[in-house]
């Protein structure tokens, strides 16, 4: 579950100010509830605040008003130590793939296992595993640059859940793939859905969602402007 209440976010240095004086907010009154296993769409124009919410949501930033809750966890009452646990527990997948150019495939998979410190043999069978769910066992030690940006987006997408995350969040994870590329990455995002993860995917490919219809949350100008 994930609950925003009456969340503003600013982008500010340490003093509160930005660069031309008080920070603007660019998230403003916002509001709503995602039940546990649900999937969303995030949509709105450039700048409407998308990233920032999804970076709200996956705990890479702290709202500057408000409270975020994750997974049950209130972001306002959570000790700092407990923070990467949480992390852990969201899966993440951006438009530009970022993964590590001289890791292989199979090493980008094993990441977050070996970050939260995972033994070998379970590591080996669960990347294995993704690798042949997202269709790349044969890829798994190939380095990122010597794969299509289909390809490296399904690798991005198996290390976003070879901990099998319970919130999956996805910034314009189609935006540098051809139709039947995007096609193929939402599949399975939606198969993360149907397997019990609630799914948020932020995206402008309108074509896209006119093919899956599902819930959405629409921003605008820092604004949430439609939920349903
Ligand atoms: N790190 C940052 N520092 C300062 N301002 C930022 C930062 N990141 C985003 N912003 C500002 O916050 C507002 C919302 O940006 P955001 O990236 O969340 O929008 P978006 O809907 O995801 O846009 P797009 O669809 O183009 O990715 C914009 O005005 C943007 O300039």
């Amino acid at each position: 579950m994930v609950r925003f209440d009456d969340v503003g976010l600013r982008y500010a240095g340490p003093s509160g100010l930005g660069p031309q004086g008080p920070a603007p907010e660019v998230l403003r009154d916002v509001s709503f509830t995602l039940p546990q296993g649900s999937f969303h769409w995030l949509l709105g124009p450039s700048g409407a605040g998308k990233s920032s919410l999804l970076g709200l949501m996956h705990l890479a930033l702290r709202p500057s008003r408000g409270e975020v809750e994750v997974l049950g966890q209130r972001l306002s009452q959570l000790r700092r130590g407990a923070l990467p646990a949480l992390r852990r527990r969201i899966g993440v997948v951006y438009q530009d793939f970022r993964l590590l150019p001289h890791l292989t495939v199979f090493d980008n998979v094993a990441l977050p296992m070996r970050v939260a410190g995972r033994g070998e043999a379970q590591l080996r069978a669960d990347v294995a595993e993704m690798l042949r769910w997202t269709g790349l066992a044969e890829k798994a030690g190939a380095l990122p640059a010597t794969l299509s940006g289909g390809e490296q987006q399904r690798v991005a997408l198996a290390r976003a859940v070879v901990m099998r995350p319970a919130l999956l969040v996805a910034d314009e994870p189609t935006g540098n793939l051809d139709g039947v590329q995007a096609r193929r990455v939402l599949a399975l995002l939606r198969e993360m859905h149907r397997l019990g993860t609630t799914v948020v995917v932020a995206t402008h490919a309108e074509a896209l969602v006119a093919e899956h219809p599902a819930p959405a949350l629409r921003m605008d100008e820092g604004r949430l402007v439609a939920h349903g």
